[in-house]
């Protein structure tokens, strides 16, 4: 069985922070590159975040611009893609923005460990589907979401959830929009956290392009060792 394309969509200052040391969202690209991020977000079957991204910046995930939801709805498919949240212990707000904004589905990923009582209640807001026993399993996941018709998966950070899936081998291509700033400190996440890779095992990306943006550059790599 198959996977996703898939890709990760991020922003990170010109010393690779994608946020401040207090996990605080920072505007680091323009308008420029967030119309480019909604063209993405309209043209994929699933966007998905980390519950990490969800308690920081509670992100709507929708798409913004009204002739792209009607283009989708004109081709038969909801205003916007499905939402993902990778959240193993069910620890999504029940008032988040992805809830209460737009129009689609939401799926929650969760794990055997998340609590019963979080799960029925995210039930009553989404389909939740459970996979891996003590965290997600990234792997299972992107299956069964390839089975329900994802093929085209958006991935929006944050740090530790792009680390999970490019350790796993789950990622095809990166698009960072690098900006004019510099953001600092030794725990403000960048663009692929977790534990590292050791020597042997660093992933090796090709440059499929660069392009100044806003004002910033935006690349766009391939992602060389994937499964
Ligand atoms: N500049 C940008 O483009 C973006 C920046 N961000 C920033 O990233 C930060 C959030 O990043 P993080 O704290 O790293 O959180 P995250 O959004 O990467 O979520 C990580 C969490 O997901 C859960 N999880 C469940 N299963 C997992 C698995 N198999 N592997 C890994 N994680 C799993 C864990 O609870 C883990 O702590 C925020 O400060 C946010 O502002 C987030 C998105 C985009
Ligand atoms: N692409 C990009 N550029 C920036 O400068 C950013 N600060 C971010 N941040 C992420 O964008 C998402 C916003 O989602 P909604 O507008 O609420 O739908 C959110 O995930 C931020 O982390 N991205």
């Amino acid at each position: 069985m198959g996977r996703p394309f898939t890709f990760i969509n991020s922003a990170m200052s010109a010393d690779g922070k994608i946020s401040t040391k207090e996990r605080k969202q920072v505007r680091i690209s323009g308008d420029v590159d967030f119309d480019r991020m909604d063209e993405l977000r309209a043209t994929s079957d699933a966007i998905m975040v980390g519950i990490g991204t969800v308690l920081a910046d509670d992100p709507s995930l929708t798409v913004k611009s009204k002739s792209r939801r009607s283009a989708r709805k004109d081709n038969g498919s909801d205003e916007g893609p499905i939402r993902i949240v990778i959240d193993s212990k069910a620890r999504t707000p029940l008032d988040a923005d992805i809830f209460i904004k737009g129009e689609g589905k939401r799926i929650i990923a969760v794990s055997g460990s998340a609590p019963e009582d979080r799960v029925k209640m995210l039930q009553q807001k989404a389909l939740v589907i459970t996979v891996g026993d003590e965290q997600v399993d990234l792997v299972a996941l992107l299956k069964e979401l390839y089975s329900m018709g994802v093929k085209r998966l958006m991935v929006e950070g944050g740090a530790t959830l792009n680390w999970a899936m490019l350790s796993n081998g789950l990622v095809d291509e990166i698009y960072s929009f690098v900006g004019n700033l510099l953001i600092g400190g030794t725990c403000a996440p960048t663009l692929v956290d977790g534990s590292g890779f050791h020597e042997d095992d660093i992933l090796k990306l090709d440059l499929m392009s660069m392009e100044k943006m806003d004002e910033g550059v935006l690349l766009k790599w391939a992602v060389l060792n994937r499964y």
